[in-house]
């Protein structure tokens, strides 16, 4: 169904993620291996390891890094080095390097280096919203506000992606009903994010609570304002990929290696790989813009460097057969 009604279910405005191949449907893939992937490492990651990691998929073909977070190193010591990992890295004019940031003062400090697009997180469960940012997800929400009344007058010119996280189950308050994402993600698109990534933080959600969820937040924005965000905790990642891309979504967060978890997220395990995504969605006659081998060898290096096999099967599977 993927390939075949792609053209037909596209917004007008979506026409951008798509190149001029008229046959190749073409998937954005957000790579978030150096923050969601790292903030989860219990010993410490080098700087010059996440630097070098960076710099490697940077040279992949990917659009989109989400390289580091500007959130309280009290919170999360293993982000604290966010200045030096993206004053460091070597950017390409041809990628965006988001950061995550949870209020004004992580706002500041990401400008200040000059970041030019950020990432800014809501829950949908209260539960999650209290052990992640210490308040309710109202006050979440208007944390955002006061960071986009802030931009502003810091840097009119920031691009600003939002993050619902728990939409379909949550550590603490169980099954979430489609209905509070719904809310939220109202609120942070009137507030002026260009796209709103759903986050399964904690992987549980199937084919059918999935599409539940997105069938109603199609009643109020369209496909391409949405991206999806799977941690592959029960496996269910690609299904649930594949369930977003059926109902138009074409922008996929995901994971080198398969890399992850949340600190405020017990027993989630990482994104869904993005070797597997990528093999997935080239098998599907999609394209990434990825090089497959190349992105193999990113998922390889920190995997060793962490001293962790790599989560993801494609890896396993064809390392060998690039490289030895
Ligand atoms: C929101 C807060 C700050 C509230 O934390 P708080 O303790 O309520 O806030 P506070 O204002 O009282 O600040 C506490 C201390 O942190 C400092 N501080 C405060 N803010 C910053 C900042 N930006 N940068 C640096 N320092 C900061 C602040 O200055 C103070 O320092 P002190 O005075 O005690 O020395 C905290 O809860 C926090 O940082 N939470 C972030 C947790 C996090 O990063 N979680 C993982 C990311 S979300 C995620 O992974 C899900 C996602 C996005 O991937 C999607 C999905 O999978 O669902």
């Amino acid at each position: 169904m993927f390939a075949n009604t792609v053209r037909s279910l596209l917004p007008r405005r979506a026409q951008s993620h798509f190149k001029r191949n008229l046959h190749k449907p073409f998937v954005k893939i957000v790579e978030v291996g150096p923050r969601d992937g790292l903030q989860n490492e219990p010993t410490h990651v080098p700087t010059d390891v996440k630097i070098e990691f960076i710099n490697k998929l940077s040279e992949t073909g990917l659009q989109s890094i989400e390289v580091t977070s500007f959130v309280s190193p009290k919170w999360v010591p293993q982000m604290g080095d966010n200045t030096e990992v993206f004053t460091k890295i070597a950017k390409k004019p041809s990628i965006s390097y988001p950061v995550l940031v949870p209020n004004v003062k992580g706002l500041e400090a990401a400008v200040s280096v000059g970041a030019k697009e950020i990432a800014v997180f809501a829950s949908a469960s209260e539960g999650f919203s209290r052990k992640n940012t210490n308040c309710s997800t109202q006050e979440g929400v208007n944390r955002i506000k006061e960071i986009v009344e802030k931009t502003k007058s810091l840097d009119s010119t920031l691009r600003i992606r939002g993050y619902i996280s728990c939409v379909v189950g949550c550590p603490y308050d169980g099954y979430i009903q489609p209905k509070a994402v719904t809310t939220i993600c109202e609120s942070l698109l009137s507030l002026g994010c260009y796209e709103i990534s759903l986050g399964d933080t904690i992987g549980v959600g199937t084919r059918s609570t999935m599409e539940k969820m997105i069938k109603d937040l199609l009643k109020i924005t369209s496909a391409d304002k949405l991206a999806i965000h799977c941690h592959d905790t029960y496996g269910q990642a690609l299904v649930n990929i594949c369930t977003a891309l059926d109902l138009g979504i074409r922008v996929v967060d995901s994971s080198v290696s398969g890399l992850g978890g949340c600190p405020y997220a017990a027993g989630a395990t990482g994104n869904v790989a993005s070797e597997d995504l990528v093999y997935m969605l080239h098998g599907m006659g999609a394209e990434t813009g990825v090089d497959l081998k190349k992105l193999i060898s990113a998922g390889h290096f920190i995997s060793e460097k962490i001293k962790k096999p790599t989560a993801s099967r494609v890896n396993k599977a064809m390392y060998k057969k690039y490289f030895q």
